[in-house]
């Protein structure tokens, strides 16, 4: 089947990353159509609204790559399926990943399927991620070549029937030349700025944010070592494990740094440690659960592979076991780990293959 017979829905978010995928699939003749998603209502008190900046953006580019274009709105989707998610992580005293969310249920969930509403044969986005297709027809998840760009992280929740519809067109390129390309062909969006944070939060101060939708309540800060009150927190939400600004403490005790230990929600407290070489900032495993194997066939026992437990972080040696319920896994780590979150994801790799991930739910000492 030649390309200008398979439709390529693009999701186009405004940025040089998903510009790129448009052209190049365009250039490669497929039959493409660009689509802006607008999931958060993010007009200020001034009336400015980034998204309609962005659709504007992705109309601009669109008009110069010759392709149609849409918007769709997921407002209520997004706001059901990630926020709320997000807003009970947080409740729960834990550090939700919105963006593992986003990319399962939206992008590759009710985007997907209203691409393939519209005649698409794949849903194509601009995540740094590679695809490999296997002759027995599965799909492998494998890391974007820019190793400081890779978000196989945040897509290893997908399963086999999202991953077959998806096409990851920059993902064998490095951000430079990503840039280059755009700048070349002169797209609207070459120099744009990349994004930074969760996309609904933006630029926005983190803590005013959440304040606006979770009541904070005020409760003491006690060194963890001593037992010693050192301070108040403004609310248990607002910190993460292994957390060392904004404590408002620094100086007192032995003058080094001062972190965020463990947090006690039925007390309502925030523990603290001086230094980051203290044991309590450390872990030798992890309970996860809710994982998402990506290959059809589960190891069975006890395996070998590498980890990350935060986006920007090298991989490390772990040993995982599958309990009997096929969801839950026991991860030991080769090298004890600091400030490991619950909430957050553990992501499994064996060299370059993303094997999947599930959410770090027990932090074993
Ligand atoms: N609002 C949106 N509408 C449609 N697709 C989107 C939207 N936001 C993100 N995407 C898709 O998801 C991909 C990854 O999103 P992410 O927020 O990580 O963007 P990014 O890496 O900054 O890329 P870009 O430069 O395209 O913004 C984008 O490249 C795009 O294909």
């Amino acid at each position: 089947m030649s390309n200008s017979n398979i439709r390529v829905v693009v999701g186009m978010s405004g940025g040089v990353d998903s510009s790129v995928t448009a052209l190049l699939l365009k250039q490669q003749g497929y039959d493409v159509i660009g689509i802006f998603m607008k999931n958060w209502d993010d007009t200020d008190e001034l009336g400015h609204c980034t998204a309609e900046e962005d659709a504007e953006d992705v109309r601009r580019v669109c008009d110069q790559i010759g392709i149609p274009y849409y918007t769709v709105n997921f407002e209520k989707a997004y706001h059901d399926k990630v926020f709320a998610y997000f807003l009970e992580e947080y409740r729960n005293g834990r550090t939700p990943n919105p963006d593992v969310m986003c990319n399962r249920e939206i992008k590759f969930g009710d985007f997907l399927q209203k691409a393939l509403e519209l005649g698409a044969d794949y849903l194509a986005t601009g995540h740094y991620a590679r695809l490999e297709r296997t002759t027995d027809g599965e799909s492998k998840l494998l890391r974007g070549v820019d190793p400081g760009k890779d978000q196989t992280y945040f897509l290893h929740a997908l399963r086999q029937d999202q991953l077959a519809k998806a096409m990851f067109p920059i993902g064998h390129l490095p951000k430079p030349e990503v840039r280059r390309i755009a700048e070349e062909f002169g797209l609207a969006t070459a120099k744009k700025k990349d994004s930074t944070g969760v996309c609904f939060i933006g630029e926005r101060n983190f803590k005013q944010f959440l304040s606006g939708y979770l009541p904070a309540q005020p409760g003491p800060m006690v060194d963890i070592v001593t037992g010693e009150t050192k301070g108040r927190h403004d609310g248990l939400m607002y910190y993460t494990l292994g957390q060392r600004q904004g404590l408002g403490i620094g100086g007192s005790g032995n003058g080094e740094p001062w972190f965020v230990a463990d947090k006690d929600l039925k007390e309502n407290i925030l523990y603290v440690v001086q230094g980051d070489a203290h044991p309590s900032l450390y872990s030798a495993g992890l309970t996860a659960t809710g994982i998402n194997w990506i290959s059809p066939v589960k190891p069975e026992g006890e395996f070998a592979c590498t980890a990350k437990f935060r986006y920007r972080q090298p991989d490390q040696q772990v040993k995982v076991t599958f309990r009997a319920d096929g969801s839950t896994a026991d991860v030991k780590f080769l090298q004890q780990q600091k400030a490991i979150t619950p909430g957050q994801a553990v992501v499994f790799y064996d060299g370059d293959v993303c094997l999947g991930g599930g959410t770090i739910d027990i932090v074993q000492k």
